[in-house]
């Protein structure tokens, strides 16, 4: 029998390893930057436990969202922009890992694996694009060679398309993270996240996995930091200074809410290919607010998007007494948060940090626990969601 060869040599002794050290790498919906979790790993399944030994977000430049805004969630756009970008954000990211690694005075190699989400630049189940002969598709680039060769770190990526192959819409990815970390027996919870999209996961008191949901809600920032881009020249609407000096406009609000998304089952994934600023074109057009000024449509979107998340925690979950943490940037959203607790006088709304999840980090963890468990767990069945392993290997030489 041949032996091994040395990477699947070195691949097996890091999967065996009692602790593994690995980085979570997220860059989400919201083009802000990449999202650098290194954490330190014992275990798996179940018995996971994880410490978070280091975090930073670092920013992309203008330059950067402008050229990856150019096929972002657009039905057409340059093949050979698409092409160019993949091999390029593969070797960006290795060089901002770096980068964090120098920062923290922590040499690559003592880094057992990097999982990798990469950009997503388009997102189709198909209930979006509506074509019978194809089955869900969802596309992230930034190609994991380049990261593994960059860094000469193990990399393990492109973590969706398992979950499409296996049945699933390749989203949202949290649940299997948000099991293994967030649930408390005898403890009804939601773990919300409000990034681009907003998504939750509901853990019910009982524990009993087939009973858990989780999917996408609606928008998250999207629209909200569409209208800041578009009339404000600002990224985002910050510490919703534009939100709250604004008022709601409910003709537009009722219109935006009017969307058959909103009433089909769970689980189920959107993203901004339809919660897009066409989206609101399109309502305003419908409601005659055309005229609306910049600041009342950023309060209406705000609170859009705050009463679809309300709305669907009242319409599936019994809300008086429940738990949510809240996680991603929209946390830091004080108009939408007023919205909830007003919705929801009798939860209680924290933020992930009181579960030790850094709100910020939290989905870049979540893909650093994913690569963990495709190196040494076995897949997880939990309700009709795919029970899968994700992610695809890539070794630095
Ligand atoms: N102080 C603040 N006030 C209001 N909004 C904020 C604030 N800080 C961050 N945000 C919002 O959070 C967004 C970034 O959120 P986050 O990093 O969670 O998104 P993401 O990871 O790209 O999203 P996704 O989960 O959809 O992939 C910003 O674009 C902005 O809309
Ligand atoms: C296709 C895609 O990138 N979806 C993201 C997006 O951002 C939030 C929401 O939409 C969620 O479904 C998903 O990300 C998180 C990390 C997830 O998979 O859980």
């Amino acid at each position: 029998m041949l032996a091994l060869n040395t990477n699947l040599q070195k691949l097996i002794s890091i999967a065996q390893k009692h602790e593994k050290m690995g980085i979570g790498l997220m860059s989400g919906t919201s083009l802000d930057g990449l999202d650098i979790a290194l954490c330190r790993f014992t275990g798996n399944g179940l018995q996971t436990k994880f410490s978070l030994v280091n975090f930073i977000t670092i920013p992309y430049a203008d330059a950067f969202k402008k050229e990856v805004q150019q096929v972002f969630a657009r039905k057409e756009t340059s093949l050979e922009k698409v092409c160019l970008l993949n091999e390029y954000i593969g070797s960006f990211h290795g060089e901002l890992v770096l980068q964090a690694l120098a920062k923290w005075h922590i040499n690559p190699g003592k880094i057992d694996f990097i999982a990798s989400h990469g950009q997503t630049i388009y997102h189709a189940p198909k209930r979006l694009h509506n074509q019978a002969d194809y089955p869900n598709a969802t596309l992230q680039i930034g190609d994991g060679d380049h990261l593994a060769v960059k860094t000469g770190i193990f990399t393990i990526s492109d973590f969706r398309q398992k979950h499409l192959a296996a049945g699933g819409e390749g989203a949202p990815l949290a649940l299997y993270g948000d099991v293994l970390l967030g649930g408390k027996p005898g403890e009804d919870r939601i773990l919300l996240n409000i990034g681009g999209i907003a998504n939750l996961t509901w853990l019910p008191a009982d524990g009993d996995y087939a009973g858990i949901v989780c999917t996408d809600i609606g928008p998250g920032n999207t629209l909200i930091d569409a209208a800041s881009r578009k009339y404000f020249d600002k990224p985002y609407d910050e510490d919703s200074k534009i939100a709250f000096s604004g008022s709601v406009n409910e003709a537009l609000l009722n219109t935006l809410l009017d969307h058959p998304f909103f009433a089909e089952s769970a689980p189920k994934t959107t993203g901004p290919e339809l919660f897009g600023l066409n989206y609101v074109e399109d309502a305003q057009k419908r409601s005659a607010t055309l005229s609306i000024n910049n600041a009342d449509l950023v309060c209406t979107l705000s609170a859009f998007t705050a009463k679809t998340i309300t709305d669907f925690i009242l319409q599936h979950f019994k809300a008086d007494d429940i738990k949510i943490f809240a996680s991603g940037g929209g946390a830091k959203n004080s108009y939408m948060i007023d919205q909830l607790k007003k919705a929801m006088p009798k939860a209680t709304i924290a933020e992930t940090g009181e579960l030790g999840i850094d709100p910020d980090a939290k989905e870049a963890i979540l893909f650093a626990l994913l690569g963990n468990e495709a190196l040494s767990g076995e897949p997880l069945a939990i309700g009709g969601n795919p029970a899968a392993l994700m992610g695809k290997f890539s070794f630095p030489l």
